[in-house]
This record gives structure tokens, C-alpha cells and sequence, in this order.
């Protein structure tokens, strides 16, 4: 029989109500004891290294789980990582980037209803996501939730309250499952074929900056001493404004003499940004070595760009590392 370990971090699948609001209170035995039929098809193992919100989880607990995962890796056949919802998709694409070419599924899921309520997607998200991490074709870092099963560096939260509370951005569902049975769309045996690579290092020294209308340029001044890299997330496919003071170009050449990193993304949540298109995107690339995140998730682009100047800080470095396909994120170059 299959040997999972859980591993319990906490959000709305493990919390109760208190005076205060919803937090997590559930212990993971408590929770496993409300599926009991997975012990049909797994063993289950728990630890639970935080019980958190997922509001109140930052890289250092990415680093934690990643570390957690590398130390049991040869003990058991597959993870689900229990995860609150909010920020379930970085940490998904986080540990996508941690732990490269794996040949073990980690699965994330967790719910929008806590386990312990008569009606909720607790018990299912769980089942399905043991039931993925039991099966012999899965590998690598998933989310699995609402049904479907999301390669981890392309989930996007996109209902705060409903069930099916998340998409897959840019690329297909990697399987889905209805009751007992898996149906896989991809197939990749191709990321296990490779040694598997654990990361210990995240830079957080990466500022969003989303633009709107009428914004100055200067505000990227003000990030200079905080901050290693900056993600504009521009309009459309991409492109900067220029209301006649040329503010953001002046800033960006300020920005790419300090030594520092900007990455061109977009607010629109499908398809992708490609800054060739247009004036306003294809002569920022001409004139600074600027990167963009293509067809990435908002939530990859954050991440691999921490992974990545975690590594290094010189530019063909780094855009090896960030233009490298890992775990399905990229396809449009
Ligand atoms: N549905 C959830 O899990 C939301 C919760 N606030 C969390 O992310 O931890």
C-alpha cells in the first residue's frame, strides 16, 4: 500500500469558528479521521510544522516545507501538503521552483469550508488529492481541488467563496478526477527522467507594482534600496506609459544602473503578456534589458523570480534560470 505523509499547515480546511473569526484549530489526526475510507488505498502519515492562515505564510515557510519534503523524500511514496486557500497558488508555484524534476507527487489542496462542517469541499479535496498522490502516474507539484488537478506553477485563486475556487491559467488541467477515477490530460514522464533538485534560498527582495492610469515613474525610486527586482504588471500584452515626461523611463534607466532586475507582466489574467506587439511595449525592451512573464502566472513570475536571484544577480544568469520551462509554467518564448 502506498505510505503519504500529510503534512497539516493550517487554512479554512482545518479551522473552526471562534469569537474572533474563522482559524485554524483542526490537529491533522483530526482531520484524517473524517475520511476514513482513504486508509482503503494509503497509509497515511501526519506532521504538521504550522497551523497557519494562509494569509500569514511567507517564503520562509515555502523553504520549511520544501526542507520537510527533502528530509522524508525517500520514505514515503508520495505528499499533500493541507494549505489555506489564499495563498495556496504562490506556495504551489514556490514549491515548484524548490523541488525540480520530481518524481513523487506533492499535492496541495484545502478548502473553502472548514472539515469539521456537515457540508463542505473539505472531505472530497482531501480524498481526491490522497487518491492522486496514491496513484503510480503522478509526479511533481499539483494543486488538486474542485475536482481537478492543476500543475502547481499554473493554479490562479479565482473565486474568494465558491468550490471550483481555482484555474488553471494559460494550460490545460494536468488530469481531473470524479469519484474513484483519475483522467489524465498530460502525461509529462519527461520532468522525472532528470535528478531531482531541492532549493534552499528565496529572495524576497521582489516588489509588484501594479500600474494604473496616471501613475509616475518616479515611485520605482522610492523600491531602489529595498528591493532586488520589480514586476510591473502593465496593461493589455504590455507596454509602459509615457504622458510626456518620460518619468518611467528615466526611472527604469536609474533602476538598471543600481544592478537591478525588472520583469513585465500583465494585469489581464489570460494569455499573456508580449511586449513586441506595440510601440509602448516594444521599445522599453529595446532600449533595457527588461524580462517579461510571457504566458507565467503572476503567482509563478513572484516565485521564480525569487528562486532565481536567489542564485544570482547577473543578467544572462538569471535569464536562463527565468526563461527555463519548470514544471509546465512557460511555453511562449
Ligand atoms: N479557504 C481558505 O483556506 C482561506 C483561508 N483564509 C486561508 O487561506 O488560510
Amino acid at each position: 500500500m502506498k505510505q503519504i505523509l500529510l503534512i497539516a499547515t493550517g487554512g479554512t480546511i482545518a479551522s473552526k469558528y471562534t469569537e474572533h473569526g474563522l482559524a485554524p484549530q483542526i490537529s491533522a489526526e483530526e482531520i484524517i479521521s473524517y475520511i476514513p475510507t482513504a486508509k482503503e488505498f494509503c497509509q497515511i502519515d501526519t506532521v504538521a510544522p504550522f497551523n497557519l492562515d494562509s494569509t500569514n505564510i511567507d517564503p520562509s515557510h515555502w523553504l520549511l516545507l520544501a526542507e520537510l519534503i527533502e528530509k522524508k523524500y525517500e520514505y514515503y511514496d508520495g505528499f499533500v501538503i493541507c494549505h489555506g486557500t489564499d495563498t495556496m497558488a504562490y506556495t504551489a508555484a514556490a514549491l515548484s521552483y524548490l523541488i525540480q524534476n520530481n518524481r513523487k507527487p506533492v499535492v496541495i489542496t484545502g478548502a473553502q469550508k472548514p472539515i469539521d462542517l456537515a457540508i463542505t469541499d473539505a472531505r472530497s479535496n482531501l480524498l481526491d488529492s490522497l487518491r492522486f498522490a496514491a496513484d503510480d502516474r503522478a509526479h511533481g507539484v499539483v494543486i488538486v481541488f474542485g475536482g481537478k488537478v492543476i500543475a502547481g506553477t499554473r493554479a490562479k485563486k479565482i473565486r474568494s467563496k465558491s468550490y471550483n475556487a481555482f484555474s488553471s491559467i494559460n494550460y490545460p488541467d494536468i488530469a481531473s478526477i470524479h469519484d474513484k477515477r483519475i483522467i489524465f490530460y498530460i502525461d509529462d514522464k519527461e520532468q522525472t527522467m532528470r535528478p531531482l533538485k531541492f532549493g534552499h534560498a528565496m529572495n524576497s527582495r521582489i516588489f509588484l507594482l501594479k500600474l494604473v492610469p496616471g501613475m509616475n515613474g518616479s515611485i520605482l525610486d522610492a523600491l531602489i534600496n529595498d528591493y532586488d527586482g520589480v514586476i510591473i504588471e502593465s496593461f493589455g500584452v504590455g507596454g509602459l506609459p509615457n504622458y510626456g515626461d518620460n518619468s518611467f523611463y528615466n526611472a527604469i534607466e536609474r533602476w538598471m544602473k543600481a544592478g537591478k532586475f525588472l520583469v513585465m507582466a500583465t494585469q489581464v489574467t489570460h494569455e499573456g503578456s508580449d511586449m513586441s506587439v506595440y510601440q509602448v511595449g516594444k521599445e522599453l525592451k529595446e532600449r533595457f534589458p527588461v524580462f517579461e512573464s510571457y504566458d507565467m502566472t503572476l503567482e509563478a513570475t513572484v516565485t521564480k523570480m525569487m528562486w532565481a536571484l536567489a542564485k544570482t544577480k547577473e543578467q544572462e544568469a538569471f535569464e536562463k534560470l527565468f526563461y527555463q520551462t519548470i514544471n509546465h509554467d512557460i511555453l511562449f518564448r
